[in-house]
């Protein structure tokens, strides 16, 4: 569910800081926790303007989980990438080398 609040802000009982923390976020449970009245919700509605297109493989809680997994995972392959970068490439020119060498006796 997205909502447009940009007209809200200035009324929004819960102050229009709350609303512009949640922007691009998934505001659920900031949503719940507050405790909203039944009329909220029924006002919310009114600031209804789409849902998430699921293809786009971005729900906003699974960004946050992705970014952490993903960047956990991609800094392990990183420094994997690095650990290994170095003795195949030592590994490589000593080979190129070696068979230089010999093909020159
Ligand atoms: C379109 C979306 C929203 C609508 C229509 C809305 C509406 C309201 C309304 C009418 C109240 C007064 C209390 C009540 O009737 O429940 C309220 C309070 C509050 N709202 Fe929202 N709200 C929205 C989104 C949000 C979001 C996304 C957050 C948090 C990130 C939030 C945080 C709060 C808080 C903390 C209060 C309590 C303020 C207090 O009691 O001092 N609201 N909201």
């Amino acid at each position: 569910m997205i909502y447009d609040v940009t007209k809200y802000l200035e009324d929004h009982p819960g102050g229009a800081d709350v609303l512009l923390e949640a922007t691009g976020k998934d505001a659920k449970e900031e949503f719940d926790d507050a405790g909203h009245s039944k009329s909220a919700i029924e006002l919310m509605q009114d600031y209804f303007i789409g849902e998430l297109d699921p293809t786009t493989e971005i729900p906003e809680m699974d960004v946050f989980r992705k970014e952490r997994d993903t960047g956990f995972a991609s800094k392990l392959m990183e420094s994997a990438v690095q650990y290994w970068a170095i003795p195949a490439a030592a590994v490589g020119i000593s080979v190129v080398v070696a068979i230089l060498y010999a093909r020159r006796k």
